[in-house]
């Protein structure tokens, strides 16, 4: 983003309204996450911020829950005190039902004010922490209330998930653009505001030494896991109707994959990297029979077992979940891009709750050295990796041969770590300070487009309508394992097994890290 527009912010200011704002995500995420923007003069000095949902609160009892939601969770203390007062004082809170009209003509009037005690000129974000089938109503209510009538902006900022397949999220875009255009709409998919996400295009396309090899002649395979430990918990009512594949396969994983497989972009430009993403999307093999989602598809849920010494129940026996349920709590796929670059190289994903650790890591295996020449007649060696530690630790490591130390010339296996998390430590921005400073800005670089969306959906329906209505095909997995055999299956059939999560289980390898392993 240009220093012009990071000035143009400062200088005008503007209000951010939080509809949701007595919600899980506005507590956890979004209060600590405007907190932390402000503590780094992200904010500038001319804004507010409106919370919105339907029950009551006063502006001193919404003060007192976004101090509380602070403490918990904000990566900043509350400074209590003089400084706290000056940022609590820009919160205020409107109860509202977004669908009468009539409240969003009395926020009007309550924006109008807050515009001019604070000179902000007529900008305004709209981040709808919100269920999804409000979306179509708050947009057009805005525009019926007059919410749009200002002389600034209006930016529209949605969350996941947009939609529930291709039809549904298509009405849903439909609705969101009788009133916004493209440019106004920031669609949160919250792994591209994560640092090390991020960092891909970095690695890729500012070291010499990666991108020459970054093609199906050097790597052979790449593999993403995305693993939790955390079950379903309350969410059970959501996430039945979702699973893993929609929960975090249409929009997560397959974003990491874009990342890692896109093209350069011809500028560091938001619209020519969403258009090297979305061809990649475009390339990704789809899945034209049932036939094909059994032979490259693996589903499961788990059941009773055993994490971190705890007993944990049964997906079906979560509260909130039929205990018939046949929704996937993990997922695996080999996917292939076909394009030039990748022609011929799997791309293995997956993802699962209730596995033994929570890790999000992409692996780039690249082709070994010809068998049964040199140092590979006498021992077998390991290929190099590159691992991308996205999730919760961030850094990379990189898996290389080296001679060990002494008159034989055997080789060891060295992993080179650069652990970017344990030097910057938790002051790591968060994935939604990242994203709500950007769309302050105006900078859709890591926001979901249009098409973008459409292609996942379009690519993620033949898999879930192979599946849908019968059990048949979905396996079982106990809490706190690595999920079904099938899914190592996966691999083996192709002569690869998933690489353990951040090496752990690898014997015999030296650790070169600032970590101090
Ligand atoms: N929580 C999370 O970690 C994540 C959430 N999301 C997405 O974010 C969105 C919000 O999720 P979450 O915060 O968990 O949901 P919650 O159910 O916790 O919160 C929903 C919010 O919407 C308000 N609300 C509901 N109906 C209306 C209405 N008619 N008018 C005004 N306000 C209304 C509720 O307040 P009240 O009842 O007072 O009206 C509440 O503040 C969802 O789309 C979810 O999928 C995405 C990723 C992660
Ligand atoms: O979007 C979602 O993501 C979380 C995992 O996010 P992370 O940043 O903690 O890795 C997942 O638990 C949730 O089911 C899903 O909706």
């Amino acid at each position: 983003m240009t220093n012009k527009s990071m000035e143009a912010l400062a200088a005008e200011g503007a209000v951010y309204f939080i509809f949701g704002a007595t919600g899980d995500l506005a507590r956890r995420k979004l209060f600590p996450a405007l907190y932390s923007l402000y503590r780094e003069g992200k904010l500038g000095e001319r804004f507010a911020v409106v919370g919105l949902a339907r029950r009551p609160r006063t502006h001193e009892q919404f003060r007192e829950d976004v101090l509380e939601s602070i403490r918990e969770f904000c990566r900043y203390k509350a400074e209590e005190g003089q400084a706290w007062r000056e940022f609590a004082d820009r919160f205020s809170y409107q109860s509202l039902d977004i669908g009468n009209v009539e409240g969003m003509r009395a926020l009007k009037e309550n924006t109008e004010e807050l515009e001019s005690r604070y000179e902000i000129r007529g900008n305004r974000l709209f981040y709808l922490a919100l269920a999804p089938e409000l979306f179509g109503t708050v947009s057009r209510n805005l525009r019926d209330g007059g919410m749009l009538d200002s002389e600034g902006w209006h930016r529209l900022v949605i969350e996941k998930p947009f939609g529930y397949d291709y039809p549904s999220a298509e009405r849903l875009n439909e609705e969101i653009r009788h009133v916004f255009q493209e440019n106004e709409v920031f669609r949160i998919d919250h792994y591209l505001g994560k640092e090390m996400v991020q960092n891909i295009e970095v690695l890729r396309f500012a070291n010499a030494f990666f991108e020459p090899l970054w093609n199906s002649n050097h790597i052979s395979n790449v593999q993403i896991t995305l693993s939790e430990t955390v079950g379903v918990e309350e969410r059970g009512a959501y996430y039945n109707k979702s699973g893993a594949l929609r929960d975090m396969v249409q929009n997560h994983m397959l974003q990491m994959l874009t990342m890692i497989a896109m093209e350069p972009p011809s500028r560091l430009d938001p619209e020519d990297i969403r258009d090297e993403k979305v061809k990649v999307l475009r390339s990704i093999r789809g899945f034209g029979s049932g036939e094909e989602v059994r032979r490259r598809v693996v589903r499961a849920q788990y059941t009773e077992g055993i994490s971190r010494g705890e007993p944990i129940k049964g997906y079906r026996e979560e509260d909130s979940v039929p205990s018939d349920s046949q929704t996937e709590t993990f997922f695996a796929a080999r996917l292939f891009v076909d394009n030039f670059r990748w022609a011929g190289v799997p791309f293995y994903v997956r993802t699962g709750k209730r596995l033994p650790v929570k890790s999000t890591e992409i692996v780039v295996e690249f082709k070994n050295v010809p068998p049964g020449v040199l140092f590979a007649t006498k021992q077998e060696l390991r290929p190099n990796l590159l691992v991308i530690r996205v999730n919760p630790m961030e850094g990379i490591y990189i898996k290389i041969n080296a001679k060990k130390p002494g008159n034989e010339m055997t080789v060891q296996p060295v992993a080179m770590e650069f652990c970017q998390s344990c030097q910057i430590g938790i002051n790591t921005p968060e994935a939604y300070e990242r994203l709500i400073y950007d769309a302050s800005r105006g900078d859709h670089t890591y926001f979901t487009r249009w098409d973008e969306l459409a292609v996942a959906w379009k690519l993620v329906d033949p898999i879930a309508a192979a599946w849908a209505g019968s059990g048949d095909g979905l396996a079982f997995y106990p809490a706190g394992s690595w999920g079904p055999e099938e899914a190592e299956r996966l691999l083996a059939e192709d002569g690869y097994f998933w690489w353990p999560v951040n090496g752990q289980e690898e014997d015999n390898i030296i650790w070169v890290s600032n970590a101090g392993k």
